[in-house]
């Protein structure tokens, strides 16, 4: 296991508004280890930003523990609060690069300068400053810009210069609120593949704030889901993506299985025969469907009907979906759902009640 570098550990925080408090995270938990991407997802409100800002200690929290980088940053026991001189706290979030929606450069300073600005304290000459700007701009890929002045740029040009001035002083972390929440599509996945590309170069750990699952999916490795102050659900991305069991993950995840159940609901098709059961079946990388069905029907004589099927990408890899009502046996069935595990499909069966209470339509 890779060290853990960033450790959130029953974590809250209460703001006092004129006369009522907002507790804005409750009893936050959330540990990250070196070279993860990941993401945090939720809507407006849930509490995403607030809680990134425990981490460099830019929101002190109202209640528990703040480690990173191996460094005792905050403690709270009771009454007692511990807090981190000021000066080492100002190297330590020297460590921890951010970045936000709306970029946040001077705009009457060219990019070079930017970038630089963040360097003034490194205790770098300023020949050097420049020679490191350049390498950073380099680095996002806009050097032959290093004159222009933000207003020049796109933005996602202007989030890659926000990015070089994150890593001016090589933190080991960084952290994106919501940074690419403000750019068109294209943008976004242009500067989601250069998050991922400098996690893998420089071993760079990522953490993503966004209310866009299609962000995680593409470059987290780990999400977490969160509403109402608190982590509902965490986990690696496929295993939040097969087995996500609260309905607001499933919300995030969109695509496959909520399609799937409004379909089964709207048709009924929940409405099965003793010997009928509906399943999920997931299968990563290479493709399943059609002939592995065949083989079920062969051997087993088990029938497999397919309701529904998907393809999403999840970190570069397809991820296939499929939604069958299997009819055969008892045995016939366990039979055919041993040779599925076998063939490394993960199975998921979708209960009954699941397709009865309620009405979702989500297309
Ligand atoms: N400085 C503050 N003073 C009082 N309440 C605050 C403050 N900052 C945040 N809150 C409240 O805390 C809750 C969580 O806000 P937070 O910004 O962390 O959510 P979020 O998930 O990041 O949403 P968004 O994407 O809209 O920023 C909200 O109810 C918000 O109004």
């Amino acid at each position: 296991m890779a060290e853990e570098i960033i450790k959130l550990d029953d974590v809250s925080v209460t703001f006092q508004q004129k006369d009522k408090q907002v507790a804005a995270v409750k009893q936050v938990t959330l540990h990250v280890e070196q070279g993860d991407i990941y993401g945090i997802v939720g809507y407006s409100g849930a509490g995403k930003s607030t809680l990134v800002r425990v981490i460099n200690l830019l929101q002190i929290p109202t209640a528990g523990r703040v480690e990173v980088n191996g460094k005792l940053l905050y403690q709270a026991d009771g009454q007692q609060k511990k807090l981190i001189a000021a000066k080492s706290l100002r190297s330590e979030r020297r460590k921890i690069g951010m970045i936000f929606q709306h970029f946040n450069l001077l705009n009457e300073q060219t990019i070079i300068d930017n970038v630089a600005f963040a360097l003034k304290h490194s205790g770098l000459k300023e020949k050097q400053i420049e020679e490191k700007s350049h390498k950073l701009l380099k680095l996002v890929g806009l050097d032959s810009r290093a004159t222009s002045y933000p207003s020049q740029l796109s933005g996602g040009q202007q989030q890659r210069v926000a990015i070089a001035r994150a890593l001016a002083n090589d933190p080991e972390i960084l952290i994106s609120d919501e940074g690419t929440s403000a750019l068109d599509p294209k943008n976004t996945i242009q500067i989601l593949d250069l998050l991922k590309d400098l996690n893998q170069k420089l071993g760079l750990t990522v953490v993503l704030i966004t209310h866009e699952m299609d962000a995680v999916k593409r470059i987290a490795n780990k999400v977490a889901v969160m509403d109402g102050g608190r982590i509902i659900e965490r986990g690696n991305l496929l295993d939040i993506f097969t087995h996500a069991k609260q309905q607001l993950t499933r919300e995030f995840i969109g695509g496959g299985s909520l399609k799937a159940i409004s379909i089964l609901k709207k048709y009924q098709l929940g409405k099965l025969s003793a010997d009928e059961r509906i399943i999920q079946l997931t299968y990563v990388g290479n493709s399943v469907s059609e002939p592995i069905l065949v083989k079920l029907y062969r051997d087993f004589n088990v029938e497999a009907n397919i309701i529904y099927s998907n393809i999403e990408v999840l970190r570069g890899t397809p991820v296939g979906t499929l939604f069958v009502i299997i009819k055969g046996t008892s045995a016939g069935r366990i039979q055919a759902l041993d040779y599925l595990q076998k063939q490394e499909v993960i199975i998921t069966e979708i209960a009954e009640d699941e397709l009865q209470e309620g009405e979702t339509d989500n297309g």
